[in-house]
């Protein structure tokens, strides 16, 4: 993987987008390793993000997101999937920045059907999911857009394939001359 210069890959998007779900096939795929922004900092803290935000309020988590990926920079050769949030943090960009930032963009009637009977995500447990879901992309989406590829899924678009398009436009971005031998 000399191309990506030993990078990390990060996958940025909305809840429900597959970031955990693609990240690891595509970890796989590469034979990179895997880390999961929101796993770690469940482990590290013994407690599920929902008892994070109701017991240490949601700054205190984005606390926790920002150690977390500064740390994780110091990694090579890593596929991470980040929480939803992460791009609303403009010190979180600059430890993404260090790799190639992905964004799973996918619509939000999909999210819904993904996340409708969710009650791990403390962000969707107030209100209807639905127009949750919309008003935070509202407020994300230039956001996202500063990832450095963009993955758009295709209407029932397993998460398989959605990580080899991944691999695809990871390769465009990357110049020709210090491209990956992704095959
Ligand atoms: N391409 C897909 N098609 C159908 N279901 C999917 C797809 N990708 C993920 N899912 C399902 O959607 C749900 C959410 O996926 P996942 O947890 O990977 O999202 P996420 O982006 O990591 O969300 P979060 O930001 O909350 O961590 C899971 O139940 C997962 O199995
Ligand atoms: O979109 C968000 O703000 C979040 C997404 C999840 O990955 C978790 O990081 C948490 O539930 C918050
Ligand atoms: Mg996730």
């Amino acid at each position: 993987m000399d191309g990506l210069r030993g990078v990390n890959i990060y996958l940025v998007g909305m809840m429900g987008a597959g970031k955990t779900t693609v990240g690891r096939i595509l970890a796989k795929k590469l034979k990179y390793r895997f880390f999961d922004t929101d796993e770690l900092i469940v482990r590290v803290t013994n407690q599920s993000i929902a008892e994070i935000f109701d017991r240490e309020g949601e700054e205190a988590f984005r606390e926790l997101e920002t150690k977390v990926l500064g740390e994780l920079s110091a990694y090579k050769n890593s596929v991470v999937a980040t929480g939803g949030g992460i791009v609303t943090r403009s010190m979180n960009w600059g430890y993404l920045h260090y790799g190639v930032v992905v964004w799973l963009d996918v619509p939000v009637d999909q999210l819904y059907d993904r996340l409708r009977s969710d009650t791990a995500r403390p962000l969707l447990q107030e209100g209807e999911i639905k127009s949750k879901l919309q008003s935070l992309l509202n407020e994300r989406e230039r956001l996202y857009t500063q990832a450095d590829v963009r993955v758009c899924a295709g209407v029932g678009e397993r998460a398989e394939a959605m990580a080899t398009r991944a691999i695809e436009e990871i390769q465009k971005v990357i110049k020709p001359e210090t491209g990956p031998d992704l095959n």
